[in-house]
């Protein structure tokens, strides 16, 4: 099992975020992503779950290509991003039940609801709507969707955000659990998880004289057109 990133780079809006990113994770291993604020970890992220086009360079998910094989490597990935796609008028449960339908069918996914509500500390929550419950508990929620499938890699921007430290130390077991089973996790964080086999790539906005490129001669590459969605 392994993630192989290579001379990964990103244009949005015309400008040059980040280029020449390259690293590799092997089972049982977490990268973690550093780097100063709008240095292009969440755009790292989305480019590794498929969800921006890759501008440069080359992703492989073992050994399924981002470009030609986006499919593949999607169905390989859990992503949990900044917002953590909560239907707020539906409770926890029922959450939980409708991403659990996503990977599995009827038992197998009650079975993974009544799993994920335990490990994450959600069954007293179950029946409260989305909308009523805090931050860290929404958060919570948002990160459980992890144990409701059996993907290999997560992906995971700033997951700690509004967690307690309790909340933290719960996830970094469930992280270090997932690890030791042999899978494999890249993580956009600004604090120290105290995980064993976890790695930094720093990375660095292409700021440099010259690392922008001709905006008019990338014009067509953009998959956003300029547009700042
Ligand atoms: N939709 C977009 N279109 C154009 N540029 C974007 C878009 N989204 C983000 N950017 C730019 O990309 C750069 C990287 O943003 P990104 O969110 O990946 O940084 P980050 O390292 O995750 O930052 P933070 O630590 O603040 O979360 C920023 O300069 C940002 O303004």
């Amino acid at each position: 099992m392994s993630l192989l990133v290579s001379d990964l780079g990103c244009l949005r809006g015309g400008r040059m975020i980040f280029s020449g990113l390259s690293f590799e994770v092997a089972a049982g291993e977490l990268t973690v992503l550093r780097g100063p604020n709008g240095a292009g970890k969440s755009t790292c992220l989305r480019m590794l779950a498929g969800l921006i086009p890759v501008t440069d360079g080359t992703v492989t998910l073992n050994g399924a290509s981002l470009g030609a094989d986006h499919d593949a490597v999607q169905e390989q990935t859990s992503y949990a991003g900044h917002l953590d796609a909560i239907k707020p008028q539906m409770s926890v449960a029922e959450n939980l039940r409708f991403w659990a339908r996503i990977d599995a069918d009827g038992p197998q996914a009650d079975a993974r609801l009544a799993d994920a509500l335990d490990l994450w500390h959600l069954a007293p929550l179950a029946d409260r709507p989305a909308f009523a419950c805090s931050a860290g508990q929404k958060r919570r929620l948002g990160l459980a969707r992890l144990s409701l499938s059996d993907r290999p890699l997560w992906l995971l921007d700033e997951p700690t955000v509004a967690l307690d430290r309790d909340a933290v130390a719960l996830f970094a077991r469930i992280v270090q659990a997932h690890l030791d089973a042999g899978r494999m996790a890249v993580i956009a964080t600004h604090i120290d998880l105290g995980i064993k086999a976890a790695r930094d790539v720093q990375i660095r906005p292409a700021t440099a004289p010259g690392a922008a490129p001709d905006t008019a001669a990338n014009a067509d590459r953009d998959p956003f057109g300029g547009d700042w969605t």
